[in-house]
């Protein structure tokens, strides 16, 4: 049947109340109501399969845990379990002091009689019973006139008073009377009044406090606006008498969908208490949802009196009881009311959340109440025991605000608005392809991926190695103390070790700093010529890295010659992250270099002629010894051996091919020889500490082909005690000049490398001093051993001489 063009020939409109002088539009909320949880009567009447005792019990726990102090438990004479459990709860002390269990009955004898008995013995309870009142009711299932209906409330509400009384002196229960006269909002408004008039005589002694008869009208049926019902409420508190003697209770159901706003309003109108339930479970669209109208109080900074501080283990206890779930667009509970998925409202919140931090800053400088004050957000998720984890969550609908918000959150990275907007292109092609939510996983690995970010997403360059000096101070190493700054006066010089696609390709280049100079040396050893068009930074305080601040840098790259142009020409973004802000910086102009080249650029072999000297010759002879053997060569030493290239080129008369360059620099160093003829040999050493700064080096040596001596010296470190121990045997002074040391290789087959440029002064003939000087490398899985080592090949090199 469809729906009908005249409904008004099937439905009638409610009668509205001619109430010009009513007050409540103008009152506002100042305090909360007293609360009474209906969930284990009215909501569980309304299930398929109403709680068991174990069910209603868990229930019962939770309510006191959330401090609800006035519960109704039963309708005890509906069957034995219902019975069972106020007994219950009664025998095994589940119901503390401070608490009133409610138990409901109809007006008949018999089943009155058995609801008192359900209670006998605990310490306080809201006996409350109920008949229906409005004309259909009186008409319908109880076929009773005015008079008999009020007869019949009026009958056992005597009886109610006589019974309780019993049990009081019985038992030493103490007993509230609660009177419903259901369908109240059906009724008419004079009859409704006139009962509970009849009931409070009946009753016969309503006092103040807990002496008050509460007089509970429910909207059994929720069948007109919320303004009515707050009208019902003004004149029937305007109405009745000794107002002050008696509790008035609001019940409302939801059938419009308006159950929320009529308690708010009947609040209004004159409204002291409100039975409910916990996210509106109850009869056909359900009863008032306690929470809600809790949570909506607090927003308004009003004490609800009800503690919600872990709002989703509530959630979870009261749908595992009554096996409801809570719809996902729920006020306050559903899962999907603190998350935003549409890029203006994620915006907002990430502009909000940055916003109120600073205002939060200074209210705490002056002393002032932080006010929570958010776009999108009525209240702090985090005040229910919510995380900000779902706040933003991502799908085609996103835009660029959210992603950065989630970023932020996740990796500690504040991209700068460009960079938002380029890798929000990023998110959206994947989004849109797949036509699903984007999961912060999913986020976090787009962008790693799209930038390089994180060992596991290397890109093909990659930093191993770097210095950074001011041009003509060979000695000051920038790692460390140079600024990324690129606004220098001072000229710098970048010298490193990069991977090229896997293997390792020593670079130079200058400018006025660091991140240019890389660029430089990218142009002059990869052909790839690119200009920066922004840099930023910012430090990271994670507490994923321990007290140790990290720097975040983020650079633009353009195609050299589009560096004036406008921000439209083609540019690719970077990131790089590190304790040092140096190597953060061109960790980021890398990670940009990587996007620009993709997959399919083909970069420059090597190209060595080490015969001519090429402006890049010595930085290729490097890269041959870094991509064969693994040895990153410090610059002095690079130069050392190129000059030792450029002598044997000019002796044979020809190039030297890569082959012949390694075995040079193994022949000349005596790398990995073991064969070589040693002047120092060392057979065993052991190092001790002596104290916090000194150590001492013992062990046995051979000198010039010797048998082996124990020789031990002491000194600040490692390789100052060894060069203590040599000079126990050699004439002269051993000094270090120079050392460095790095890692080969990864896992358990990493080794450490060492260089040493070794210097040593003799007195020759006529007493005259002479100096010279030699590089030795070696490479052990101990870096002691290794540094021991490359100064023993260094002392081979040179000619020393024995003591007398
Ligand atoms: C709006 C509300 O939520 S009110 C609470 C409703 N909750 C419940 O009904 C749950 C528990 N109820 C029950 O278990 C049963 O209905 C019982 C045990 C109370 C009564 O069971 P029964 O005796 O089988 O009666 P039944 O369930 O058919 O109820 C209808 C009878 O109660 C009468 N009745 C209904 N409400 C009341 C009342 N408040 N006071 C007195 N009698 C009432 C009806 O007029 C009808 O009487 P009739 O049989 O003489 O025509
Ligand atoms: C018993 C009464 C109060 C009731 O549950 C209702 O009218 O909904």
């Amino acid at each position: 049947m469809p729906m009908l063009s005249e409904p008004s020939k099937k439905y009638r409109p409610y009668t509205p109340l001619n109430l010009p002088n009513r007050q409540w539009p103008s009152k506002t909320f100042t305090k909360a109501p007293i609360w009474l949880s209906t969930d284990l009567r009215d909501g569980n009447q309304a299930l398929v399969n109403p709680m068991t005792i174990e069910q209603k019990t868990t229930f019962f726990r939770e309510l006191v845990k959330s401090s609800v102090k006035q519960i109704e438990v039963a309708y005890p004479s509906a069957s034995d379990t219902e019975f069972a459990f106020v007994r219950g709860l009664i025998e095994k002390n589940e119901i503390p002091d401070d608490v009133w269990i409610q138990v409901l009955t109809p007006a008949r004898e018999d089943l009155i009689r058995r609801t008192i008995d359900s209670v006998a013995g605990t310490k306080q309870a809201i006996l409350h019973m109920y008949n229906a009142t409005s004309p259909t009711f009186r008409s319908v299932v109880f076929r009773n006139s005015k008079e008999q209906t009020i007869d019949l409330a009026v009958k056992h509400t005597k009886l109610i008073r006589q019974l309780t009384e019993e049990c009081t002196t019985k038992h030493g229960t103490k007993f509230i009377y609660e009177y419903s006269p259901e369908t109240f909002t059906q009724t008419e408004p004079d009859f409704a009044i006139e009962i509970c008039e009849a009931v409070k005589n009946a009753w016969g002694k309503a006092g103040l406090g807990d002496e008050r008869i509460i007089f509970n009208l429910p909207s059994t049926v929720e069948i007109a606006p919320p303004n009515h019902y707050a009208d019902l409420i003004e004149n029937f508190c305007d109405k009745i008498s000794e107002r002050e003697k008696v509790i008035v209770s609001l019940h409302p159901h939801n059938d419009r969908g308006t159950g929320i706003a009529s308690a708010e309003l009947g609040v209004l109108g004159g409204g002291d208490r409100i039975e409910g339930c916990f996210f509106g479970n109850g009869e056909r669209t359900g009863n008032v949802d306690l929470v809600n109208l809790a949570l909506n109080l607090y927003t308004q900074g009003i004490p609800p009196n009800l503690d919600f501080s872990d709002l989703q283990n509530t959630i979870d206890i009261v749908t595992a009881c009554n096996d409801l779930p809570v719809p996902a667009r729920y006020p306050y509970a559903g899962e999907l009311v603190f998350t935003a998925f549409s890029g203006s409202h994620q915006d907002a919140i990430k502009k909000g959340f940055e916003a109120q931090r600073l205002r939060h800053e200074e209210c705490i400088a002056k002393g002032e109440p932080q006010f929570w004050d958010m776009p999108y957000l009525p209240i702090d998720p985090a005040d229910l025991g919510q995380t900000y984890e779902a706040l933003i969550r991502v799908n085609s609908q996103s835009g660029k605000g959210g992603i950065a918000y989630l970023l932020k959150e996740h990796l500690h990275l504040d991209l700068p608005r460009k960079m938002q907007v380029a890798f929000y292109q990023v998110v959206q092609a994947v989004s849109d392809r797949e036509a699903r939510e984007m999961t912060v996983d999913d986020i976090t690995s787009a962008f790693r991926s799209a930038y390089h970010y994180g060992s596991a997403y290397k890109g093909r360059l990659s930093l191993r190695s770097f210095k950074i000096s001011p041009i003509n101070d060979e000695k000051s190493r920038a790692t460390g103390d140079t600024e990324s700054g690129e606004d220098d006066d001072i000229r710098r010089r970048f010298d490193g070790t990069v991977s090229v696609d896997g293997g390792y390709r020593v670079i130079r280049g200058q400018g006025n700093g660091p991140l240019s100079a890389l660029l430089d040396a990218l142009r002059t050893h990869l052909a790839l010529d690119f200009a920066i068009r922004e840099y930023s930074e910012h430090t990271i305080n994670d507490a994923d890295e321990g007290e140790n601040a990290r720097a975040a840098s983020y650079v633009e790259i353009v195609p050299a010659q589009n560096r004036k142009t406008t921000s439209t020409s083609q540019s690719w973004w970077g990131v790089g992250v590190d304790s040092d802000i140096a190597r953060s910086g061109l960790r980021a102009v890398l990670s940009a270099v990587n996007s620009a080249i993709g997959d399919g650029l083909e970069l420059p072999e090597l190209n060595i002629s080490p015969g001519f000297d090429s402006k890049s010759a010595q930085e290729d002879v490097a890269s041959v010894i870094v991509s064969q053997l693994g040895l990153e060569l410090p610059r002095r030493f690079q130069t050392a051996f190129f000059e030792v290239l450029q002598r044997k080129a000019l002796e044979i008369g020809n190039e030297i091919s890569v082959d012949g360059v390694t075995e040079l620099f193994k022949n000349t160093y005596n790398y990995q020889n073991d064969k070589a003829p040693t002047k120092v040999c060392m057979k065993s050493f052991k190092l001790d500490q002596l104290d916090a700064n000194r150590r001492a080096l013992s062990g046995s040596f051979a000198f010039f082909g010797g048998a082996p001596r124990s020789i031990s010296g002491s000194g600040n470190g490692p390789l100052s005690s060894l060069l203590s121990a040599l000079h126990s045997q050699i004439a002269g002074t051993l000094s270090i000049r120079d050392y460095w040391e790095h890692s080969i290789g990864e896992g358990s087959e990493v080794r450490a490398a060492s260089y040493v440029d070794l210097m040593y002064e003799v007195e020759g003939e006529s007493s005259k001093k002479v100096k010279s000087s030699a590089w030795g490398v070696a490479t052990d899985t101990d870096i002691t051993a290794s540094g021991v080592k490359a100064v023993l090949n260094a002392v081979n090199d040179l000619d020393v001489v024995l003591k007398n």
